[in-house]
């Protein structure tokens, strides 16, 4: 619960006045059975209607002030307490920006998404019934107990073995709920996990008319959901009737001692009436006390889940260095990577190669074998486990973050747009970015041609992650994205996949054209990497030939067969 401290200093005046309403709301309530006692013993008994009348008034005045007290805590708690989560939301938001590409690994975004709102509401909805009943059920309680110990000190034995009891019952019902409540948590995100996968392949679902087996996986997770729901509204279900058929017990004991004691002249009738509404109080007090003891018990669970993503990792910040201007060189020595949330073996492997500033540097090799790697350790979204990559010289690792992602732009295998305009999709990748830039961008990218056909040319607006593009057209933006840059490094992640080979040559001579820096172009197909400068052969994290085309036509075997497997064999023929 320590990080809620923050939010707790900023709303505490707020917060105390919230908590002095309720302490003052119960203190009202405490004071009633009392008055009530007296309007019988000392005003119906001896038949004074001036005493009736004094008490009476005296009622419904501390009534009324119950009734002020209970509106002004219910106004500041839904204040305190909305605010607070929108706090917490903003700032479990603000976290996910900024999470570290291993922190993004672990928390996959159904879960994401369960804990801003699921878990945040959680925590609002606590500090709402905190502020509301937590602090009125306590002080009700230890108030109605003083008060019937004023009453009658032997009817309070009865009272307090009825209290002793129900605590005990409280005692266990929360510990067999906590566990259950965290199942509950986990079982939101699975169904989440189930929609969000669906909304994201749903094309795919309906191409291979696999409805079932999503309707299957979906019923798996809501079904799951369900029984732990169950599960855990079981204990609420068993021990809420324990707590009150031993309270009721209580005053059928009362009632019985009661009797006793006022046969004897022990007694007046109105104290027992007052005891026993003491006790119906106490009752009340001990159901609300389990309420909020529930909501606590999901609470802690929903904490210990913001709190994971709280204390995630962020990204690097960096040590801070000069902004590269003009073309760089690119170094890797001896780098070794296994990403943190995988299987524990290297993605690469001692990679060592170096290319020159303004070169072009091809990488190709099978699938799975370290290429989009590669360039995400170009952005530092990960540390190495040994080895380094300097840029211009300098390591990568002690560069300001920032610095280096505007030094690499990068055109990543998967085309991510955002909903919005054509030109605000291009600009993303130079905040500022002029009309005449952005042309220049798309014209290199051979995406100016379709943009232009386009009924709002620049203007026509793309829905959410580019629906209205064709595949090979949200490559073309993406690309015209990374041009617009003009980055000292530019990495083109196998990003031309979608299009037509005569498509492909006509972009790769606009980038030639536009940019001047260092490219790095990440392919499967060998007809774009035997133009380049330099080519790295990676197999399974290694470099297993470095070189030219000719040079690695002799002397690597794997780009040997890869050449042959794509075009070798139809020169041979
Ligand atoms: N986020 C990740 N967490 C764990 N392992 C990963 C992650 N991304 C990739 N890997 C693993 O790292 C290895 C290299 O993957 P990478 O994506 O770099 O290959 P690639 O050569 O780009 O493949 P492709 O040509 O199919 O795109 C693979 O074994 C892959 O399973």
């Amino acid at each position: 619960m320590r990080i809620y401290g923050k939010y707790f200093n900023k709303y505490k005046v707020l917060f105390l006045s919230g908590v002095l309403f309720v302490l003052l709301e119960a203190l009202c309530d405490l004071m009633q059975p009392t008055i009530m006692s007296r309007i019988i013993d000392d005003g119906i008994k001896s038949g004074q209607m001036s005493v009736i009348l004094h008490y009476g008034l005296t009622m419904l005045a501390v009534t009324a002030a119950g009734a002020c007290f209970a509106a002004l805590r219910n106004i500041l708690a839904s204040r305190v307490s909305q605010n607070f989560g929108a706090d917490l939301r903003e700032d479990v938001f603000k976290k996910i920006i900024v999470f570290s590409e291993s922190s993004a690994d672990k928390i996959d975004s159904g879960s994401l998404i369960t804990r801003m709102t699921n878990d945040t509401n959680q925590i609002t909805q606590f500090i709402n019934g905190m502020m509301r009943i937590f602090v009125k059920a306590p002080v009700t309680c230890v108030g109605s107990i003083i008060l019937a110990v004023l009453l009658s000190v032997r009817l309070s034995l009865v009272l307090l073995a009825a209290v002793a009891v129900v605590t005990v019952l409280i005692v266990i019902s929360m510990r067999l709920s906590y566990k259950r409540f965290a199942k509950v948590q986990y079982a939101i995100d699975k169904v989440n996990a189930v929609v969000q996968e669906y909304l994201l392949g749903v094309r795919l679902v309906k191409a291979f008319g696999r409805y079932g087996d999503e309707e299957e996986k979906f019923g798996a997770a809501n079904e799951s959901l369900a029984s732990k729901s169950i599960a855990s509204q079981l204990v609420i279900a068993w021990f809420s009737p324990l707590m009150s058929l031993t309270i009721n017990i209580g005053i059928v004991l009362i009632l019985f001692f009661g009797s006793v004691l006022f046969a004897g002249g022990g007694i007046e009738v109105g104290r027992v009436s007052a005891f026993l509404t003491y006790m119906t109080q106490i009752l009340a007090s001990l159901i609300m006390i389990t309420a909020v003891f529930n909501m606590f018990v999901r609470t802690k669970a929903s904490t210990e889940r913001i709190a994971e993503v709280l204390n995630s990792e962020e990204d690097f910040p960096g040590g801070g260095s000069g902004a590269i201007t003009g073309p760089a060189a690119l170094e890797f020595k001896s780098v070794t990577f296994a990403y943190p949330a995988g299987s524990g073996l290297p993605a690469i492997r001692d990679l060592s190669f170096e290319i020159g500033a303004g070169k072009t540097l091809a990488v190709i090799g099978p699938t799975g074998s370290g290429k989009s790697t590669l360039a995400w350790l170009c952005l530092h979204f990960y540390d190495l486990n040994s080895g380094a990559i300097y840029l211009n010289g300098a390591d990568i690792k002690n560069m300001d973050t920032g610095t280096l992602r505007e030094s690499v732009a990068l055109a990543p295998q998967k085309s991510m747009l955002f909903s919005g305009t054509v030109r605000d999709n291009i600009a993303w990748g130079k905040p500022g970015a002029t009309k005449e830039e952005i042309i220049e961008a798309a014209a290199a990218a051979q995406a100016d041609s379709f943009i232009s056909r386009m009924p709002e040319g620049y203007e026509s607006f793309l829905g959410q992650a580019g629906v209205n593009l064709s595949g090979g057209q949200k490559q073309r933006v993406s690309i015209a994205r990374a041009l617009v840059r003009k980055a000292p490094v530019l990495i083109l992640d196998d990003c031309t996949s979608a299009l037509d080979a005569v498509t492909e040559v006509k972009v790769r001579r606009g980038i030639a054209r536009l940019n001047a820096g260092t490219v790095v172009i990440i392919t499967q197909r060998i007809t774009t990497a035997m133009n380049a400068d330099m080519i790295l052969v990676l197999d399974n994290g290694r470099r297993v030939g470095f070189g030219s085309h000719r040079e690695l036509l002799a002397s690597c075997r794997i780009y040997k067969e890869i050449f042959d497997s794509q075009i070798g064999e139809e020169f041979m023929r």
